[in-house]
């Protein structure tokens, strides 16, 4: 067999991401040299309720990095690692002894356990949850979902009682099948997520897994983003998982955000803003969450959170429901068309509203239509509200740390978008950099499997990848952007509390 040379090392980043799964070729310089994507199927049960199915995701994933490699022409030799980084608190359960899934995996954004968060909110666990998880509780993390699972799904709790059931996230879930059953783990990001791990102790919580019932031998083991997960066996040559993060931490590894006080935006179907605090823990007082870092190394780092739940996908219900455009960067010539948004503000809270509001029962509203109204002030008012959902997160945050945001790194599908960015920096008042390479989360992946193998050495040669493709600055007049503000934060006001019973 031929020895990779120094010149010939690559690795390949498993994407799994809320509608498709990617799989991405990296060369040692940090290049892409193949990507190959797969749309999957979004299942809605019932409103509000998003389903995915496990086997699909997981054949989904097998493909495309099957397809990427056979396609690069790359042996599989040269691979020296894999990297796997995913759609974060989305569940899965499956019977360990066949190997399937009990249900449907149950996605972040179903907000079908709003009943069990009254619940525990009535058993007074806000608080505990919060200082030992980083978490707001709100049915977006795993620990609702999971708890449903066991309610309701027929033999789930005999499962769990017998030792044979297992819960995973979909790092876990791809791991375990990749590696034909040998490998039941997750890393410190993925399980921060779940509102079952205390990220100060670095451990399950035995008080909420017995709270919401779930034995802590169906969670996997807890390892570091860049350590060994095992090998998967890939056209008869084992290559080994090095590397596992959560999609948004990895994407902040990805921006080169190594540093406290460094923070990037990702747009894919929701937006997550994230902000390294280093070995400092932040307790939000503004409706932020705090999470782990991917650690690369025994350091653990935190990260200030704000997770806004509908991003690019308002962009996908333009083209999909509304059939307004055909194509999402029809969105970026449409808004452009009009002068302004004539009046017309859109808040996307499809699935309630995320960081910093936290209402499950908020819905997605359009106010201000007048008779004037065309479909370009829609679309418009569509990519504002995506940048202004972000603008509020980012005003929690600097009251939270008390810093000046003056730069933002910015990265996923919907930042192609040059009226969004410009709006973004507009709204933000800060500079928007988005990066050159835009696969930052597969690419921050890569990072921590090529760290653990020996592909980078250090961070510091990592940081020197990093470069931007294109550079937003604030220009709006500040008169008017408090105008526009002050209407928008009415119309959040308005949507709110919609879904709930009188
Ligand atoms: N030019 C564009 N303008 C606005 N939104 C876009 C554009 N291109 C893609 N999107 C949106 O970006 C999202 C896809 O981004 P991606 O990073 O692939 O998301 P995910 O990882 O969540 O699946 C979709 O919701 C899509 O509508
Ligand atoms: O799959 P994405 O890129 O929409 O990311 C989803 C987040 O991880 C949810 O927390």
């Amino acid at each position: 067999m031929e020895q990779p040379t120094k010149k010939r090392r690559y690795i390949i980043a498993l994407d799994q991401g809320t509608t498709s799964s990617r799989a991405v070729v990296f060369d040692n310089s940090g290049k892409i040299v193949q990507e190959v994507q797969k749309e999957f199927k979004q299942i809605y049960p019932n409103p509000g309720w998003v389903e995915h199915d496990a086997m699909e995701i997981y054949a989904s994933q097998y493909s495309v990095m099957t397809e990427a490699i056979a396609q690069c022409g790359i042996r599989p030799w040269h691979i020296l690692a894999i990297g796997i980084t995913n759609q974060r608190e989305t569940t899965i359960a499956w019977n360990k002894e066949t190997g399937k899934p009990i249900y449907n995996a149950i996605v972040w954004q179903c907000r079908r356990t709003s009943a069990i968060v009254e619940e525990v909110r009535k058993a007074g666990l806000q608080d505990y949850i919060k200082e030992n998880t980083g978490l707001v509780l709100d049915a977006y993390f795993s620990a609702t979902k999971m708890k449903w699972i066991l309610d309701n799904v027929e033999g789930a709790r005999e499962l769990a009682e017998s030792g044979k059931l297992m819960f995973g996230t979909v790092d876990t879930w791809l791991m375990w099948k990749l590696t034909e059953g040998k490998t039941f783990a997750t890393d410190y990001t993925n399980a921060s997520r779940t509102m079952l791990f205390n990220i100060k102790k670095l451990e399950w919580d035995k008080k909420l897994c017995d709270y919401f019932g779930i034995p802590i031998s169906c969670l996997p083991e807890v390892k570091k983003s860049s350590d060994d997960f095992g090998t998967v066996s890939i056209f008869g040559y084992e290559i080994p998982i090095a590397g596992v993060a959560g999609d948004q931490q990895a994407a902040l590894f990805g921006q080169a955000c190594f540093k406290e006080g460094e923070i990037k935006n990702t747009y894919g179907t929701g937006c997550f803003l994230l902000m390294n605090t280093g070995s400092k823990y932040v307790e939000s007082k503004n409706g932020l969450v705090t999470t782990i870092a991917a650690s690369y190394n025994n350091e653990i780092q935190y990260v200030l959170e704000g997770s806004v739940f509908v991003g690019g996908a308002v962009v996908q219900w333009l083209r999909d429901e509304l059939h307004l455009i055909t194509d999402s960067s029809d969105t970026e010539y449409f808004a452009q068309k009009v002068k302004d948004n004539n009046g017309v503000y859109v808040v996307p809270a499809f699935t309630g509203l995320g960081a910093p509001h936290w209402d499950m029962y908020a819905r997605g509203t359009i106010f201000g239509l007048t008779r004037g109204c065309n479909r370009n002030h829609i679309i418009r008012a569509c990519l504002e509200g995506i940048a202004y959902q972000t603008m509020d997160v980012m005003d929690a945050m600097k009251q939270d740390t008390g810093l000046k945001i003056l730069d933002l790194k910015v990265d996923g599908g919907a930042s192609k978008n040059n009226f969004l960015m410009q709006f973004q920096a507009d709204v933000c008042d800060c500079k928007v950099e988005r990066a050159k390479v835009m696969e930052t989360t597969a690419l921050g992946v890569a990072y921590l499997a090529g760290l653990k193998v020996g592909v980078w050495n250090s961070i510091d040669e990592i940081r020197t990848i990093w470069a931007a493709d294109a550079c937003y600055v604030p220009k709006m007049d500040i008169e008017k952007k408090r105008e526009y503000v002050k209407k928008w934060h009415k119309a959040v006001k308005m949507c709110q509390g919609w879904e709930k019973e009188e």
